[in-house]
């Protein structure tokens, strides 16, 4: 497998202050990564340091140039105007064409199931829902690799069901997945690989069978052992 992304020893500081220590982490083509550990571990910025937004202040950031990203996150921005304007809108500013954004939205729109709401103002939508046309907006883009900052966060059963579908069906169709989640069970179901943080360190990085063996994980990492006991 290629790798797709590699951070060696990269320290990020967000507003001068530092958030992420020595992270060490290889994405290869493939990967469905979860990113667990507690509110304000750095999960948001390591995804924001993966897709490229907040570069390293040491260590380095490599990435292959080619693969297309992008990124879900956990508020969707969708402004004052039609779903489909929204979706059209998002599209442009990140790079399509204006007719070809127009073009490939309706069935972008109908893949998430919200074509009949597709003139309806996206400030009017639900959370789910408006969570749905940012995966539209992701789904047009076709990324190779799919950043989904607590991608169902918020959400009821049915709507984290259709979310997790989605985030499958990205996975079977080749897309490399990082999505951070505090769902353990949305963790087994959809990741391959897990990396556990603390404090802006990354202390575990494991198979997900091994993650959840626990005599594996409290060998690599009593406090993330620790994490799951407590989340259980
Ligand atoms: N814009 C910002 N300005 C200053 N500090 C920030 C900013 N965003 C995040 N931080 C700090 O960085 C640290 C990591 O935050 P981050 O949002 O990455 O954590 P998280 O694991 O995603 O948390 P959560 O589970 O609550 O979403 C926290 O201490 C947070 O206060």
């Amino acid at each position: 497998m290629s790798t797709l992304l590699q951070l060696t020893q990269a320290d990020v500081a967000i507003g001068g202050r530092p958030v992420l220590h020595g992270v060490q982490l290889q994405l290869a083509r493939g990967d469905r990564l979860a990113l667990i550990g507690a509110n304000g571990s750095g999960k948001s910025t390591l995804l924001r340091t993966l897709h490229g937004l907040l570069p390293p202040v040491r260590g380095t950031f490599t990435r292959d140039a080619a693969a297309r990203q992008a990124m879900v996150f956990q508020r969707p921005f969708l402004l004052r105007t039609s779903v489909q304007r929204n979706l059209v809108l998002g599209l442009w500013l990140a790079g399509l064409p204006w007719h070809e954004a127009v073009q490939r939205a309706p069935a972008a729109l109908a893949r998430v199931g919200l074509q009949e709401l597709a003139g309806r103002n996206a400030r009017h939508l639900s959370a789910g829902q408006q969570q749905r046309v940012a995966l539209a907006r992701a789904w047009c883009l076709q990324p190779e690799v799919l950043f989904l900052d607590e991608p169902t966060a918020n959400l009821d059963p049915p709507s984290k069901r259709e979310v997790e579908a989605l985030m499958a069906e990205f996975a079977e169709g080749g897309t490399t997945l990082v999505f951070a989640s505090h769902n353990l069970g949305q963790v087994k179901r959809l990741a391959t690989r897990v990396a556990y943080l603390e404090r802006g360190r990354v202390l575990a990085d494991l198979p997900v069978a091994e993650f959840f063996d626990r005599d594996r994980l409290a060998e690599v990492s009593p406090e993330a052992d620790l994490f799951l006991r407590l989340e259980h």
